[in-house]
């Protein structure tokens, strides 16, 4: 169980406590004692509603200050009073707040080992995708190291990042309040989750869309455009278009045979639905179901990209000609000519080159929705 003290805002603590508390607020206390009943587990797609017994609820809330252009911290400083209003009676709440790039991973770690009830992500998609990283270490669940067997973390998020684009395929929006209310009343529900790796080792998670080639070199330049809000995901794939070459690439799907797919433009394998800022690009993946939908662009120039940007919008764009999509439990993907210059990246996060395999980890996460 997570430590605590008596209702105070700022905590200096005097007993040992968890590094992500060390330089981070403890806003509301009253800690009981006893148990709290979670969630049944299990398999793909379940949801279950959280009961809480005598314990409070501890929540841990991953902020990132910088998402959004800095955008997120002024609206969590806004939000505050609320939640701690809202939540504050059945729930501990633990602000930690990120001071850079991978902080989120770590603070996620600590907070599920010493026991924490779920891992809010305030923030953006990268946010989300360093909580999601979080929840595992070399390969495995991270473990609550309490040894309570039947308590696992809940992964929650506040979407209030430039894209969002994970939450969009819940239908939630960029309002806090409104994820305030899922998190009060706190119902579960299992979601799949993305692997990556590179001959088995190298692993990263993703929630949202992994991607490689034109899309993965958009999404490294749109990160210098934030302040222009969703646009900075066209100009970045326009800029990523300039001396971009479709490259021939194989792929194997589920482990079967090796199938050639020439002049690839952009793969998106996909766990839910939208990137880019509200490219419904994986139209027909659902995070529940134990599948990724792969979607492959071929042979696409700068002004198809502009063409058929509003059907990349509205996710009509699987009737295009050169546009497929299938299902899948695992890919392979390789480079026929092997020019090192093809970038993958998770969730927007740059991961380096080809090749690599992806592949579902089923009901992998309960995420409070
Ligand atoms: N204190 C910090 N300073 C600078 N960068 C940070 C800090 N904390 C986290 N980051 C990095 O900022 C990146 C982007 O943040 P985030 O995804 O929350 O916002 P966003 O990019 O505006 O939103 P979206 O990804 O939804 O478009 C994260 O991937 C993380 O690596």
């Amino acid at each position: 169980m997570l430590k605590s003290s008596s209702c105070i805002s700022i905590l200096p603590y005097t007993v040992k406590q968890p590094s992500y508390l060390k330089t981070h607020h403890r806003i509301s206390s009253n800690l009981s004692s006893g148990r709290f009943t979670v969630h049944g587990g299990g398999g793909g797609g379940g949801v279950t509603a959280i009961s809480s017994s005598s314990r409070l609820r501890e929540l841990v809330f991953v902020v990132n200050p910088q998402g959004a252009n800095g955008r997120t911290a002024k609206e969590w400083k806004k939000l505050l009073p609320y939640l701690r209003t809202r939540l504050g009676k059945d729930c501990n709440i633990c602000e930690s707040l990120t001071s850079g790039p991978s902080h989120a991973i770590d603070i996620t770690r600590e907070a599920i080992r010493d026991g924490a009830d779920a891992v809010i992500a305030v923030g953006g998609d990268g946010t989300l995708h360093e909580v999601v990283n979080g929840f595992f270490w070399e390969g495995k669940p991270v473990a609550n190291l309490n040894g309570e067997a039947n308590h696992s973390a809940a992964l929650g998020l506040i979407p209030l990042g430039t894209g969002s684009d994970f939450a969009r395929t819940f239908g939630w929006t960029n309002d806090p309040c409104e994820a305030v209310e899922r998190i009060a009343k706190g119902i579960r529900s299992r979601v799949d989750v993305g692997v990556i790796d590179n001959e088995g080792k190298d692993l990263h998670y993703f929630i949202n869309v992994a991607d490689l080639h034109l899309s993965a070199k958009a999404g490294f330049y749109a990160s210098k455009y934030k302040k222009f809000g969703n646009l900075c995901y066209v100009i970045g794939a326009l800029q990523a278009f300039m001396g971009h070459h479709n490259r021939d690439m194989r792929i194997r799907v589920n482990g079967g045979e090796w199938e050639m797919y020439p002049q690839v433009t952009a793969l998106c394998v996909g766990n839910a639905k939208y990137f880019g800022g509200g490219m419904k690009i994986t139209p027909n993946a659902v995070p529940g179901n134990g599948n990724l939908e792969v979607v492959v662009l071929q042979d696409f120039k700068w002004y198809d990209f502009i063409m058929k940007l509003h059907k990349l919008y509205n996710g009509t764009h699987l009737s295009v000609n050169n546009v497929s999509s299938r299902s899948v439990q695992s890919i392979e993907v390789q480079e026929i000519s092997n020019s090192g210059s093809i970038y993958v990246q998770s969730d927007g996060e740059h991961l380096g080159f080809l090749p690599r395999k992806f592949r579902v980890l089923p009901g992998a996460i309960d995420m409070i929705s």
